[in-house]
């Protein structure tokens, strides 16, 4: 009798540097920044930008930030990550539940190989991206599909597609969110995304006519921007401000994180920010739903950074809310987002079930 199939569920973040210090934040970067997915130039042109740009200069700057956010559990996004994954195993006992890393560790061959060590031939990937981007997303897939083909025997995979607009994701960001609006009471809300080159927004787009080509390009999703992050991202926005019940008008979307001199999509968040207080905001609450674990992007930049912008500019007072992180609203969301994409583990064995019709029919 063939042996039921056993599901494991590889649940993959980014990565963070081991230590927040230069040597290691300098490995990170390195091996981060080498993809071409990310730095997506020629391979003379990476190589110039990363060893005479960015690598001499970037590890100390980025070293100091990562020392004000981290905690004694380490890096904020692989300790939160690891609670995630615990919180899932306890959600879905009937699975084994393992994280990797698409940099660093633990590295997706460690993932895949624990999963294989207990048995599991089939596994469901989470590429904990809300939001398809090729640097972050696309990445990901890529690297997996290179780890999981090196084994002899391979295992079966389905990759959990991006959830920027599932409603128990948006469900579970209100509900997380909600009870900080109530506290903090801002007289405006800003969602504010990871940044992304204009150019990788372009290149999603099969037709090349549509993203980026004109102002409402983004406002909904069909054929040729259906892989773009930032419509992606707008789709988030509208879905949040939706389920919270906020007006149009008290809401704003921003990109955060720039790297370099390329153009990036728009409009920027330090601008916004300060454009907000300017206008009279003075309690701004700041969301950052490309991101299901506080990690440096939210904790230092937003967190730290914008905040002490917003109120040079006049602001009074900015309220980070946090991320997803292990909250249980988003671990039974993530368990159903997961069990919607899972093969049906019966799917094999109902068919041997059913008597094979006479060869003469
Ligand atoms: C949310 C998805 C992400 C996309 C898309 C993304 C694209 C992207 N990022 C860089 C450069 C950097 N990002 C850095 C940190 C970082 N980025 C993401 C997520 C996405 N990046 C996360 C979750 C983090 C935090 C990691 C952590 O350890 O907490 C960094 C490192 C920090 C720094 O030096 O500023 C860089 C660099 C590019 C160039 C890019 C798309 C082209
Ligand atoms: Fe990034
Ligand atoms: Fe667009």
């Amino acid at each position: 009798m063939r042996p039921e199939p056993k599901l494991g569920v590889l649940l993959i973040n980014l990565g963070t540097p081991d230590a927040p210090r230069v040597p290691e934040v300098r490995r990170y970067l390195r091996e981060f920044l080498s993809d071409p997915r990310v730095l997506d130039i020629g391979a003379v042109g990476r190589w110039l930008l990363l060893n005479l740009v960015i690598l001499p200069f970037r590890p100390a700057r980025s070293a100091a930030a990562y020392r004000t956010v981290w905690g004694p559990d380490g890096s904020p996004l692989l300790h939160h990550s690891r609670r995630l994954t615990e919180a899932l195993r306890v959600a879905m006992p009937d699975v084994d539940v393992e994280l990797a890393m698409r940099y660093g560790e633990p590295s997706l061959q460690r993932g895949l190989d624990a999963l294989r060590a207990r048995g599991c031939d089939r596994i469901v990937a989470v590429p904990l991206y809300p939001q398809y981007a090729a640097s972050s997303t696309g990445s990901t897939v890529e690297a997996l599909y290179r780890a999981a083909g090196e084994p002899w025997n391979t295992p079966f995979l389905t990759i959990v597609p991006p959830f920027y607009d599932h409603p128990a994701f948006i469900d579970a960001l209100a509900r997380v969110g909600a009870p900080v609006l109530e506290d903090f009471r801002p007289d405006h809300v800003l969602f504010s995304f990871h940044g992304l080159p204009e150019r990788q927004v372009k290149k999603s787009d099969p037709s090349g006519a549509h993203c980026l080509a004109r102002p409402d390009c983004c406002d909904s999703i069909g054929v040729n921007n259906r892989n773009c992050y930032r419509a992606h991202c707008v789709a988030t926005a509208t879905a949040l401000r939706d389920r919270l019940g906020l007006a149009r008008d008290t809401t704003s979307i921003g990109f955060q994180s720039r790297l370099g001199r390329t153009p990036w999509i728009r409009p920027f968040t330090d601008v916004e920010l300060v454009e907000l207080a300017r206008r009279g905001v003075r309690r701004l609450a700041v969301f950052c739903p490309a991101f299901v674990a506080d990690c440096l992007e939210t904790l230092e930049e937003i967190g730290i950074r914008a905040a002490e912008s917003f109120k040079a500019a006049g602001g009074e007072d900015l309220r980070l809310v946090p991320c997803l992180n292990d909250h249980p609203v988003w671990v039974a969301a993530l368990a159903t987002i997961i069990r919607e994409s899972a093969p049906h583990p019966r799917a094999l064995p109902v068919l041997t079930d059913r008597p094979a019709p006479p060869l003469s029919a």
